[in-house]
């Protein structure tokens, strides 16, 4: 469903290109759950937005349902984007004059797809409902958590990347986010690929991938 080949990335550097991502092989199949570790710098987070197609590599391909992202232009990658990939990122990056309800519905009305009765189960399963009329900062950081991992399933994506999803949680409710998370993904046939620096979490998940000076190990 994913495949991602020989993919590369370097950075501007103050002695010239720095590489970040060195020739990066992945696949995950449809209902595959996938934890990407690595060192703090090792390029984690600059692969899970060359694959959810919020960057580009400087070589190499991401293939999504046989469709390649690079190939595309701005307009259909943002409709792909939009209509088979949920990103929840570290910061949640919640839109904050949305309450937590237009939060969820956001990415699936932007994709024609959205389906009250699906938001309000989602709603209901991440125990959102006493919240749906606050906005972002009326809201915990495990509710924010939550409201984010809502608006990434509403348009039940293909896949759905998250960057450390429960990384500002306490151990306790980001388990029981990180249950919910599985739980809706698993039931919605998505792929999962989550970064984390947390062995907890990784150990959650169907498979294991290490970065490591800009190439992956099993
Ligand atoms: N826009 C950018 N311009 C220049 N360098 C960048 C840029 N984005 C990332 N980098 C560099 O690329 C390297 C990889 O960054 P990235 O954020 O992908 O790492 P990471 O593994 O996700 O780290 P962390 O676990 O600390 O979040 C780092 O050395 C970072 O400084």
């Amino acid at each position: 469903m994913l495949r991602v080949e020989g993919v590369t990335k370097s950075y501007p550097g103050a002695d010239g290109p720095v590489p970040v991502l060195r020739g990066i092989d992945l696949a995950l199949d449809a209902g595959e759950t996938l934890a990407l570790t690595g060192e703090s710098g090792s390029g984690k987070s600059t692969l899970l937005h060359v694959i959810g197609g919020l960057d580009t590599p400087d070589a190499g391909r991401v293939v999504l349902d046989d469709v390649e992202i690079g190939a595309l232009d701005d307009h259909r990658r943002a409709r792909l984007r939009r209509e088979r990939i949920g990103v929840i990122f570290q910061q949640f990056n919640l839109v904050p004059s949305l309450d937590a309800a237009a939060n969820v519905a956001f990415q699936a009305r932007l994709a024609g797809r959205c389906d009250p009765d699906w938001n309000a189960e989602l709603a209901r399963r991440l125990g959102l409902e006493a919240h749906l009329r606050k906005y972002p900062e009326q809201l915990s950081g495990g509710q924010q958590q939550r409201v984010a991992i809502g608006r990434a399933l509403a348009a039940r994506p293909r896949l759905v990347l998250a960057d450390e999803p429960t990384g500002n949680l306490d151990e306790e409710s980001g388990a029981a986010v990180l249950t919910l998370m599985l739980e809706l993904v698993t039931e919605t046939g998505a792929a999962l690929l989550t970064v984390t620096h947390s062995r907890a979490l990784a150990e959650r998940m169907g498979r294991r991938v290490h970065l490591s000076r800009g190439v992956v190990s099993a």
